[in-house]
């Protein structure tokens, strides 16, 4: 069954007289386990996009189905839910709890998720040794280089094994280095996991690790390789 599959979907913002139609009729299928890179010029819709995927934002018009369940019919609860054990999130400014370590930031899904102590010991011990941050379990964010906290940020969204993780710009705040070394990262986790990963990205260099390359522009899809 596809991770993802968007059908027809618009979404048009109306700011005073001025309408943008950020994303026009969209179609959009994602298989299981996809790497796929959302490029296009600035405002051609991919953070829409990407918001809608991950139940952040609804259609105006439009389907999105994730692992087949229609997510545009649920209740704002459903949707937390939905979101909460199946979508995990990796954003251009990290957005770990400040007041958290990386222990904590990366515990704390799991926690809402009502995993049992001992098992979520072991998962967060598992992720921070994935993204080879065991040594900086205690740090808080703070205390941790922009590489660091994204790696965090990486093993906090893969915590619930989720189906997707959808990454707006996860390299735009990190240097060359740091960004290839979160990108390799993603990368083998996707082929580890079979998690499907759609990251938006205007870098060649980080679009060039993608499997599948999706463009966009003025809120259509003009090129699905
Ligand atoms: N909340 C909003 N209110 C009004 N217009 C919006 C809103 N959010 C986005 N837009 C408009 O919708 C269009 C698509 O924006 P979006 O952020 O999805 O583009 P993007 O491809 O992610 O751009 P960037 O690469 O610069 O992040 C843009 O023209 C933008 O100005």
């Amino acid at each position: 069954m596809d991770a993802i599959q968007i059908n027809q979907v618009t979404k048009t913002y109306r700011v005073g007289a001025t309408e943008t139609h950020a994303l026009d009729h969209i179609n959009l299928t994602i298989g299981e386990g996809e790497f796929t890179a959302l490029v296009g010029p600035s405002g051609s819709g991919k953070t829409t996009l990407l918001q809608i995927i991950g139940c952040l934002d609804k259609p105006d018009q439009g389907t999105v189905l994730i692992k087949g369940q229609e997510v545009t019919r649920l209740s704002a609860n459903q949707r937390a839910d939905l979101r909460r054990t199946s979508i995990g999130f990796v954003f251009q400014f990290f957005a770990l709890v400040p007041v958290l370590t990386a222990y904590e930031n990366v515990e704390l899904p799991l926690l809402l998720s009502g995993m049992k102590t001992s098992e979520r010991r072991a998962r967060v011990l598992e992720l921070l040794n994935a993204v080879g941050l065991e040594d900086r379990a205690h740090h808080r964010p703070d205390q941790l280089s922009g590489g660091q906290q994204q790696r965090v940020a990486i093993a906090r969204a893969l915590g619930p094994r989720p189906v997707l993780v959808l990454a707006d710009e996860p390299t735009a705040n990190l240097d060359t280095a740091n960004g290839h070394q979160a990108m390799e990262i993603m990368q083998r986790l996707n082929q580890e996991t079979g998690t499907a990963f759609v990251y938006a990205t205007h870098d060649p260099r980080v679009i060039a690790f993608a499997r599948r390359v999706v463009k966009m522009e003025d809120g259509k899809i003009i090129d699905n390789l």
